[in-house]
C-alpha cells in the first residue's frame, strides 16, 4: 500500500517507514515541521506526532478521505471526539500503545481488577528522555482499565522504549505486571497489523485491541 506519515522525520515515524517498506510498502507522502512532502496521494495516513499537529492531519485525512492510524498521546477529549466523528466517514484505529504486550497486560487488568479491593495499587512508567507528555498514553489506558484513581509515576531515563509495571501489594503480598518495549520495532508491527485491518473497511472507530 501507498503510505502518508504525519511526523515522519520523527523517531517512530522513521521506524514505521523503514518497517513498511521492508514489507514492499511505499512512503509516498508525509507532513512534518517543515512541511509537506508529496509524491503521491496515500492510501492511508499514520499520525504519530504530538496533539497539536491534529487538525492537520483532520485535514489531510478529509482532503484524501484515507483510513486513519494514530498512535499520537496526550490528545484532548475533544479531539478524540472529532476521531469519531471523522471515523463516521473513514476508518480509524486510535491507541496509546500498539504492542501486544500491552493488549496483554490490559485483559490482565481486566481480569484483575475486581479482585484487590483493598489492596494498595500504582502504576510506574519509565520512558526515554525526549518523551514529551508525562505520564504516559498507555499508563492512562491501565489506569483507565483498572477503573480506580491510582498514582502514576513517570521516570525520564535515557533511551528507553518504553517501561509500564502495575505494582499491587496488601500486608502480605506484593503482585506486578510489567511490560517492557524493547524497541519501537513492536508498535510500528501493531501499526502495520492497524494498517492491514482497515483495508477491507470502509469507516468506523477502532482501538488496536479490535485489530488483534
Ligand atoms: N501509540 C503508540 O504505540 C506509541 C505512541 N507514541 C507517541 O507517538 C508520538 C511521537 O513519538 P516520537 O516519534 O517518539 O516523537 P518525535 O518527537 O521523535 O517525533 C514527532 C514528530 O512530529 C513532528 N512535529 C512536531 N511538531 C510538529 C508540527 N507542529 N507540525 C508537524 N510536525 C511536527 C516532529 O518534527 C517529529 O518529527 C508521541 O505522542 C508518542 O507518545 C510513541 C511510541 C508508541
Ligand atoms: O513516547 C513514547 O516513546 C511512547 N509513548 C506511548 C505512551 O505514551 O504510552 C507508548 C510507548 O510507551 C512509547
Amino acid at each position: 500500500m501507498k503510505i502518508g506519515i504525519v511526523g515522519y522525520k520523527g523517531r517512530m515515524g522513521k521506524e514505521i517507514k523503514d518497517l513498511f517498506e521492508e514489507k514492499n510498502h511505499e512512503f509516498v507522502w508525509g507532513y512534518d515541521k517543515d512541511g509537506e512532502y508529496f509524491q503521491e496521494t496515500p492510501q492511508i495516513i499514520i499520525d504519530f506526532s504530538l496533539p497539536e499537529v491534529f487538525e492537520k492531519t483532520e485535514d489531510y485525512v478529509k482532503k484524501f478521505n484515507v483510513p486513519l492510524i494514530i498512535g499520537t498521546t496526550g490528545l484532548q477529549d475533544e479531539q478524540i471526539e472529532a476521531l469519531k466523528a471523522l471515523a463516521k466517514d473513514v476508518p480509524v484505529v486510535q491507541s496509546y500503545n500498539f504492542s501486544i504486550g500491552i493488549q496483554l497486560f490490559l485483559k490482565m487488568v481486566d481480569f484483575l481488577k475486581d479482585k484487590i479491593d483493598g489492596w494498595d495499587i500504582e502504576i510506574v512508567e519509565t520512558h526515554h528522555r525526549f518523551k514529551k507528555d508525562k505520564p504516559s498514553g498507555t499508563a492512562k489506558m491501565i489506569k483507565e482499565s483498572l477503573d480506580k484513581d491510582v498514582p502514576i509515576s513517570s521516570l525520564r531515563l535515557g533511551n528507553v522504549a518504553g517501561d509500564h509495571v502495575l505494582y499491587m501489594a496488601n500486608l502480605g503480598e506484593v503482585l506486578s505486571i510489567s511490560h517492557r518495549a524493547l524497541s519501537r520495532r513492536a508498535f510500528a508491527e501493531g501499526v502495520l497489523k492497524s494498517a492491514e485491518f482497515v483495508t477491507n473497511k470502509k469507516n468506523g472507530y477502532f482501538t488496536f485491541t479490535d485489530v488483534i
